[in-house]
């Protein structure tokens, strides 16, 4: 368990719902990032990365927002077509955006079947728990996946008070493993755990059979799910929970200097980049 193969080796040539569970059963641990083009979901589906999210982040990450709460449906469907389009393995999850899903079951379904029909997306996620459970139940009906997202969710920022780490403390704790357990009932196929303390996220990840993906919630949750451009050190600021794993965001800077220094010295174009006749 220890020594985690590639995926290649232990998951199929294509990612589905029930391989979710099946990896939990195993013990094998599932890689979620985000994706918001299809030039860097393709890399990330070739280094084989489970599940692609085509997260609201895209509001802060990509279109320079200060949070997710801004972003709509029409923003959402065509960043999650080319994901769709660049993923031969991996399963592609997009989040339904605030205000997409709230108002009920009939709203999260017309919703979800946009993001099924108009962008091919495999399933699709939201934020909340017991007071979402209705819409899961609806969509799962439908034919549709959902994966949940529990303890910090940022389209809540304004009544969750900030930032902050949720589920502390034994009533809060207690909230959350009974909003997962609502989720599981009502059909979704995986839960994110965002910003929650590790013991909490290991309790609830021990009482579900679908597995549970962390973002800032310790090691023992089933899966991991990171922001992309904070991952590869591509973002203006990431969370704490968050570890560089690259410094793209450097590297693509010093590309572009050089560029920009053949161009103004006249060594780009050569020769080799010309057409001579
Ligand atoms: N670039 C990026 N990374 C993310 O992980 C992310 C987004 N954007 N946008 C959508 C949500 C919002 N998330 C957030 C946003 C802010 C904090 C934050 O301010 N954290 C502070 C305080 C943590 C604490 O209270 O202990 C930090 O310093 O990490 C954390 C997660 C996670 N998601
Ligand atoms: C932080 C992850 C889980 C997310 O919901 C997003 O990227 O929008
Ligand atoms: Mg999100």
């Amino acid at each position: 368990m220890t020594d985690q193969p590639t995926p290649a080796a232990t998951t199929p040539r294509r990612v589905r719902v029930h391989h979710l569970a099946e990896a939990k059963e195993r013990g094998e641990k599932l890689t979620m990032l985000t994706a918001y083009d299809y030039a860097v979901a393709r890399i990330f589906d070739e280094a084989g990365i489970d599940l692609l999210l085509v997260g609201d982040s895209i509001g802060n990450t990509m279109l320079g927002h200060a949070s997710p709460i801004p972003v709509t449906v029409d923003e959402m469907l065509p960043p999650t077509r080319a994901v769709v389009r660049a993923a031969k393995r991996a399963l592609v999850v997009a989040d339904l955006p605030f205000g997409s899903y709230e108002a009920g079951p009939e709203q999260a379904l017309a919703t979800a079947v946009r993001y099924l029909k108009e962008a091919g997306a495999h399933a699709v996620k939201f934020e909340g728990g017991v007071r979402v459970a209705a819409q899961v139940r609806a969509l799962t009906d439908a034919g549709i996946p959902v994966v949940g997202h529990l303890g910090f969710t940022p389209q809540s920022e304004n009544t969750l008070g900030g930032h902050r780490v949720q589920g502390r403390g034994d009533e809060a704790a207690e909230r959350l493993a009974e909003d997962a357990l609502a989720l599981q009932e009502a059909g979704a196929v995986a839960v994110v755990l965002e910003m929650v303390p590790a013991p909490v996220a290991a309790r609830v990840t021990e009482i579900l059979h679908i597995p549970t993906i962390g973002i800032g919630a310790g090691a023992e949750c089933d899966g991991q799910v990171l922001v992309w451009t904070d991952m590869a050190g591509m973002s203006d600021w990431s969370p704490r929970f968050a570890k560089q794993f690259a410094a793209v965001g450097a590297l693509l800077g010093e590309a572009a200097r050089s560029y920009a220094a053949e161009v103004r010295g006249g060594q780009f174009p050569d020769a080799d980049h010309s057409f001579l006749s």
